[in-house]
């Protein structure tokens, strides 16, 4: 391998790595998977946190006993004030870090402080800017080992269902930013994990791209039987993509450990323009006195 290779080798892993937290990657029934994310009947919750107490240095206490769980198919919504400590709960979501106290659980099983069992999407798309978006998508699937031309042709067919029909072979400069968060949200579910974490996924999209993208990921969720955790600031993003939100309050910085200040459930009802219901305006409301 030359030293140009290595760079690109070492790029690719270390974007891969960002937008999905090593998760077992798929094998040959990967994308048949959906119907093991479909809601289950079994009453586990397909992601759990129990009783969570993180810390970074092991003395101050960042979020104190933060309990969550989220519902094979279900997109729930963590938000909380800048600071609060929603990304440490992310680190040890995705077993990156361990809690001084709690589990996290995954189908009931408990995989405290193991990564690599989530897939992980974040604010930036981080695509490599000189790979085309199939190679780009198909990124976790060939750093699983699997050939070019086999994660090309399992990675082709979603190219429509995720709004990407005849984008395969261009750059990721010629995309748009919603069209770019899309690539990046098929290549996470192509790590072929059972739950996702997102971490402020489209915030950073105009409101027209952004109200269009937060639709179009709730329908594609529905359909593929999902389990999401979004994890945001922004109330508008969490009202609009969860079912149901986990509020944090708290600030950490001035010695006060976050904790989860209540749970709004948002009734989620079939319109044009759900943002403009009195249902979506009312969870709106609720999320902001928790949140103080
Ligand atoms: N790697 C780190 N080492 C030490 N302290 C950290 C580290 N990362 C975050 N913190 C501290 O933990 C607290 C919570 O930070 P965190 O990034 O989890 O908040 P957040 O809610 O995700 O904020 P934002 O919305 O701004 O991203 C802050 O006081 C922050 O300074």
């Amino acid at each position: 391998m030359t030293a140009g290779e290595k760079n690109v080798a070492g790029e690719a892993r270390r974007s891969a790595a960002s937008s999905a937290a090593a998760s077992p990657l798929c094998g040959e029934d990967c994308l048949s998977a959906g119907s093991s994310r479909l809601p289950g009947g079994t009453g586990v919750p397909a992601l759990e946190a129990r009783g969570l107490t993180l810390s970074w240095d092991g003395e101050h206490i960042v979020v104190a006993d933060v309990t969550v769980d989220v519902a094979p198919g279900e997109v729930c919504c963590l938000v909380g004030r800048s600071g609060c400590g929603k990304t440490t709960i992310l680190h040890a979501l995705a077993g990156l870090t361990t809690p001084l106290a709690g589990r996290v659980l995954l189908h009931g099983e408990d995989v405290t402080g193991r990564p690599g069992r989530v897939s992980y999407m974040l604010q930036k798309d981080l695509l490599l800017p000189s790979r085309r978006i199939i190679d780009n998508v198909c990124l976790p699937l060939v750093l699983a080992g699997m050939g070019k031309v086999d994660a090309r042709a399992k990675a082709a067919p979603l190219f429509e269902r995720f709004g990407l029909a005849g984008c395969e072979q261009k750059w990721p400069s010629e995309l748009s930013g919603g069209m770019r968060q899309r690539a990046a949200f098929l290549r996470t579910y192509l790590m072929g994990a059972d739950v996702t974490l997102l971490d402020e996924p489209f915030s950073a999209l105009d409101a027209l791209t952004r109200t269009d993208v937060r639709r179009w990921f709730v329908d594609v969720a529905a359909e593929l039987g999902l389990s999401a955790l979004v994890i945001t600031h922004d109330v508008d993003e969490a009202v609009s993509m969860a079912s149901r939100i986990y509020v944090l309050a708290g600030a950490p910085a001035a010695g006060e450990p976050s904790h989860v200040a209540g749970i709004v459930t948002v009734e989620r009802v079939a319109s044009e323009n759900f943002e403009l219901t009195d249902q979506y305006l009312a969870a709106k409301r609720e999320v902001m006195a928790l949140l103080g």
